[in-house]
Order: structure tokens, then C-alpha cells, then sequence
């Protein structure tokens, strides 16, 4: 597991019991240390951990002490005391004092590997808490697992810290956002940022899943299950164990589907066809979708027990237009198998002009194919304006004859020109009210009550 833990006891042989108790349980990133007071002073020159084992009893600076001063230092570096004597006065100081929990000698691995899991968990909340209230952009712990997502827009790097987060938790996580926004990508990473890193990553397309295959699937067969069953098969749930389980498009989950699925994610258990005997599986699952599962709850369309179980952690991606400052960065990495990008003439003024001014509907996925088919268009050469799609040019110029009837309509009164803006935004968006507010900035209320003023119901 990836989270830092720092051991301190003056004890060494106990010290090393509790190494090895830590490596068992999964943590590979464990410092042990003898000092309380090199330990306090490196915490006050900046150096901070997950988590702190702090012994109560050590010469110099006792383990009371050390809380102390790891709260005022490293605020966000939790504590667990270890003590040999079992007094409830002096655990309630320690809680008093900020420690989160109190473990009495000898510890049981047990008992230490729940008391850990609890006080991270307790941890990510508060560090989730914690980006909500921060105007400053928050660092990535682990940067690798997240390098395949290139952005610099601040919203994706926030919605990057969150997922950092989630990931070194078992809790499910929803990833909403239009199609070819990135959701398979980042689901990825938080796979790959977790302690399942190792194991096997599965996506799955529920949309893909009809009423049989979906058992066949996920829990596999035995020899001789059903007619044509020539040999045993795993399915995804044996197949992905320990691993992470990615729920692609589970909107089109059919609704006759979803509770099953719901039971996979309550009990952990299944039986292969043909089998009576129960397996167990330990999983991560991660659930992504383009469709608004609120509004499919409303419409009975979504189960909302299955979309409280899913939704433990909820990132949602902005599309591309929203982040266009991310347009040239996207350009540079999916150009770079071809160009010297380091070079500025790998694409032309104007046609970059036109690829920073497309609203990109299909997102990354599009920018990408446009990029691709440029590139086969230009042969080497620069891109030019003439290598883009025609819809693309099209559709910029129909933008800017747009804008300039719009500064031509200017003599007309406001709520007119309000009233054309709203209308017209509401039907490129196929008359999706919720869409429709998101992109004009307003609520849904105040959309409703202005299309109903108009006469569209
Ligand atoms: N930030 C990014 N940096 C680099 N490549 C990206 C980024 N976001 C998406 N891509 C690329 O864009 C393509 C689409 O991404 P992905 O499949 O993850 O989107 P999606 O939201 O899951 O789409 P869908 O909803 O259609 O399944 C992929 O080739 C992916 O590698």
C-alpha cells in the first residue's frame, strides 16, 4: 500500500515486531525510528507521513510529547499511540490531544491493520475536505499513474487530487462525463495509484450485456453448465480478483440486470454456473457513465439502491470546451509520435486557430481523430487549415457569422436577444434542459421558468 507510515519506539526489537507486522498487512512505504526528538524535528523542518505509530514511553520526548508536536507541525499526519499499560485516562488525553486511536502492547496484526484502515479512511475524508476548502492547487502524492492524462486545466488537476485520493481506498467511484471526455483514462490511473496496481485491471461495456451472457460473464461456468459448455470458463469477477473492475457505460445497464449486479456488489460472492459451492472475490469497482443517473432515477430507469453503492466517491469530467486551455497540450502529446514539437512549426497559425475555436462535441476522442486523419492529409508537412475536417471549418464559420448577427441584432432589446440565445442553445443541445442551463451558466429552475415564458413546455 502507498501510504507513508513512520514507527517510533526506543525499543528496537519492538520496532522491528512492527515492521514486519506492517509489511504483512501490505505497507511498503515504512519508516521505523528509534528518536522521538529526530523524529519531531525533521516533522518541523517540513517532512510529514500518513501516519504515526508513536510508543508512549521513550527518554527525552515521550510519545505524549511527540503528539503534541506532531499535531502543531504536521496537522495532517495522523497518530495512533502504542502503549504497554491499558488506562483509560491516559488514552482519553491521547484522543484529547489529537491522536486518533490507542493500542495496547503486544498488538495483534489484526487489531493494528484495522485500527490503520480506520484512521486512513478517516484521513482521506478529511483530505477530501480539505480540497474543497483550498484556493491553491493541490500537489499530486504520486504523479506516475496519473502522467497518461494530459492536462493543465486547473479543474481536471483538482478532480486528479480527488481521485488520488479515492484511489488508495476500497470505496467504489462513479466517473461522469460526456463521451471522450477521459473516463476510461482516469479510471486507469486510480486503478493504477492503488494498492491493486499489480493485479488485473478489467473494463467491462455494460451496454454490451443481455440478460444471459451477463452470468456467463461475470461469474463463469463450469465443464458441462449448459449445452456447449466444453470446458470451464472464468468469468470477470475470478478473473479480476484483488484487482479493479471497471462498469463502462452502466446507464445502459438494462434495468432487469441491475439487481443483479447490485447483489454482486453487496455480497462479494457468486457461484460459476453448474456450480453450487460460493466463491468469494475481493474488488474495487469503478462505474462510468455519459448518462445523468439522477435523471434515470427519476424515470425509474435507475435502480437508486445501485446508484448509492456505486457512487462512493463521484468525479465528474468537464468536456473539452470547457477546458480549452488543455487544446494545444492534447495537440502536442497525440502529434508528437509524428513531429518535432519542440518545433513551432509542426501546425500552421490558422490551423490551430480553428482547433482552439471548435466546441469539440465528442470531446478528446474527437481531437484526437481530427489530429490523426491531419496527419495523414498533411504527409509530413505542417498541418494546414485544408487538413482539418470540413464539418470543423464549417462549423467555426457558421460560429462567427453568429457573432456577427448577434453584434447586428444589438439594436434589438436585451430580453430579445435572451430569449434567441436561450432558444437557440436549447435546440443544438437536442432540447436537453439540464445541458442547456450548464452550458448558459444558469439554474434549471430559472431555465424552466424562461422556456415556459416562451411557450416551450
Ligand atoms: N487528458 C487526456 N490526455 C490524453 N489523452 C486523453 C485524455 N483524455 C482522453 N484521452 C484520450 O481520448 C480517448 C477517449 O478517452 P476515454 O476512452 O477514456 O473516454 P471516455 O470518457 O471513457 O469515453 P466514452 O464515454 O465514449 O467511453 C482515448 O484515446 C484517451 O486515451
Amino acid at each position: 500500500m502507498n501510504s507513508t507510515i513512520v514507527v517510533v519506539d526506543d525499543d528496537r526489537d519492538y520496532l522491528e515486531v512492527l515492521g514486519r507486522k506492517l509489511a504483512e498487512i501490505g505497507f511498503r512505504q515504512v519508516r521505523l525510528e528509534e528518536s522521538s526528538v529526530k523524529l519531531a524535528e525533521e516533522l518541523e523542518d517540513g517532512c510529514a507521513f500518513d501516519l504515526a505509530l508513536i510508543d508512549m514511553t521513550m527518554p527525552d520526548l515521550d510519545g505524549m510529547a511527540l503528539l503534541e508536536r506532531i499535531k502543531s507541525h504536521a496537522p495532517s499526519t495522523e497518530c495512533i499511540m502504542v502503549t504497554a499499560i491499558n488506562e483509560a485516562r491516559v488514552a482519553v488525553e491521547c484522543l484529547n490531544k489529537g491522536a486518533y486511536d490507542y493500542l495496547v502492547k503486544p498488538v495483534a496484526t489484526e487489531d493494528l491493520a484495522l485500527a490503520i484502515k480506520r484512521t486512513l479512511e478517516r484521513k482521506r475524508l478529511l483530505d477530501l475536505l480539505d480540497l474543497d476548502k483550498r484556493d491553491d492547487l493541490p500537489k499530486l502524492d504520486n504523479e506516475a499513474p496519473f502522467q497518461p492524462i494530459v492536462t493543465q486545466s486547473k479543474k481536471m488537476l483538482r478532480i486528479l487530487k480527488e481521485a488520488e485520493l479515492h484511489a488508495g481506498s476500497l470505496v467504489p467511484v462513479l466517473i461522469t462525463g460526456e463521451s471522450g471526455t477521459g473516463k476510461e483514462l482516469l479510471a486507469r490511473a486510480i486503478h493504477a495509484a492503488s494498492p491493486r496496481a499489480q493485479h488485473p485491471f478489467t473494463p467491462i461495456n455494460m451496454s454490451s450485456l443481455t440478460g444471459s451472457l451477463f452470468e456467463a460473464e461475470f461469474f463463469g461456468h463450469t465443464k458441462g453448465a449448459f449445452t456447449g459448455a466444453e470446458s470451464g470458463r472464468v468469468g470477470y469477477l475470478e478473473y479480476t480478483n484483488k484487482g479493479s473492475l471497471f462498469l463502462d457505460e452502466i446507464g445502459d445497464l438494462p434495468m432487469e440486470l441491475q439487481g443483479k449486479l447490485l447483489r454482486v456488489l453487496q455480497d462479494g460472492e457468486f457461484s460459476k454456473l453448474g456450480s453450487s459451492s460460493r466463491q468469494k472475490v475481493d474488488l474495487r469497482f469503478i462505474a462510468a457513465t455519459n448518462e445523468n443517473l439522477e435523471q434515470m432515477m427519476a424515470q425509474k430507469r435507475f435502480r437508486k439502491d445501485l446508484y448509492y453503492r456505486i457512487r462512493g466517491g463521484w468525479l465528474h469530467l468537464p468536456p473539452l470546451r470547457e477546458r480549452s486551455e488543455d487544446i494545444f497540450l492534447l495537440c502536442r502529446k497525440f502529434l508528437e509520435k509524428y513531429y518535432d514539437v519542440n518545433t513551432d512549426g509542426f501546425i500552421e497559425k490558422e490551423a490551430l486557430d480553428l482547433l482552439m475555436r471548435y466546441s469539440y462535441p465528442g470531446n478528446i476522442r474527437e481531437l484526437k481523430s481530427i489530429l490523426q486523419s491531419a496527419v495523414n492529409l498533411a504527409r509530413g508537412a505542417a498541418i494546414r487549415e485544408s487538413h482539418l475536417p470540413l464539418h470543423l471549418r464549417t462549423a467555426i464559420k457558421d460560429c462567427i457569422e453568429e457573432q456577427i448577427q448577434a453584434v447586428d441584432s444589438s439594436v434589438l432589446p436585451l430580453a430579445e436577444v435572451e430569449k434567441k440565445h436561450i432558444l437557440k442553445i436549447y435546440k443544438q443541445t437536442g432540447e436537453n434542459k439540464s445541458r442547456t442551463a450548464r452550458l448558459l451558466g444558469i439554474g434549471l429552475n430559472t431555465l424552466r421558468r424562461k422556456l415556459a415564458g416562451y411557450g416551450v413546455q
